[in-house]
């Protein structure tokens, strides 16, 4: 039986643009099938260097977290990655409050530094399953 596919939620600061390419790059020959949706910037940066198709959402302070957050609200993805910058503070900080704060509330794994993104990602694709911890007989978004 076929793996489900999973989509994942990319967005990275620029500080932590590397990484992310890093972190995708070591993953991608495990990604074909799967689904990426990034903000514009991440997400080109991980077209070029990977060579993986990505869905391009706006730029952060354009909406493109706002965006990611309808998507995980809708259950479209299962995981969201965002390498954050904890130095800097951005204008759109309620954007990324926001995106954070739907992803509790459907109870979405969000990593946001990269030892706590290779656990994520390692679990997507490796045991997408657990990925959705509700017990049998709740509904997830109902608890
Ligand atoms: O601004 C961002 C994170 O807050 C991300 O947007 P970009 O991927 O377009 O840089």
């Amino acid at each position: 039986m076929e793996e489900p596919k999973i989509t994942l939620g990319l967005i990275a600061h620029d500080n932590c643009k590397k990484d992310m390419v890093q972190l995708i790059h070591s993953y991608a020959h495990l990604m074909k099938g799967h689904h990426l949706i990034a903000t514009r910037s991440t997400g080109e940066l991980i077209q070029k260097h990977t060579g993986l198709p990505v869905i391009l959402k706006e730029s952060g302070p354009d909406g493109g977290e706002l965006q990611l957050g309808g998507f995980v609200a809708s259950r479209i993805i299962k995981a969201v990655i965002f390498l954050r910058d904890p130095l800097k503070r951005k204008s759109h900080e309620p954007d990324v409050t926001a995106l954070m704060r739907i992803c509790d509330a459907h109870n979405i794994p969000l990593a946001t530094n990269r030892a706590t993104a290779a656990c994520v990602l390692h679990m997507a694709l490796f045991h997408p399953e657990k990925l959705d911890d509700t017990p049998p007989g709740e509904n997830r978004d109902n608890p």
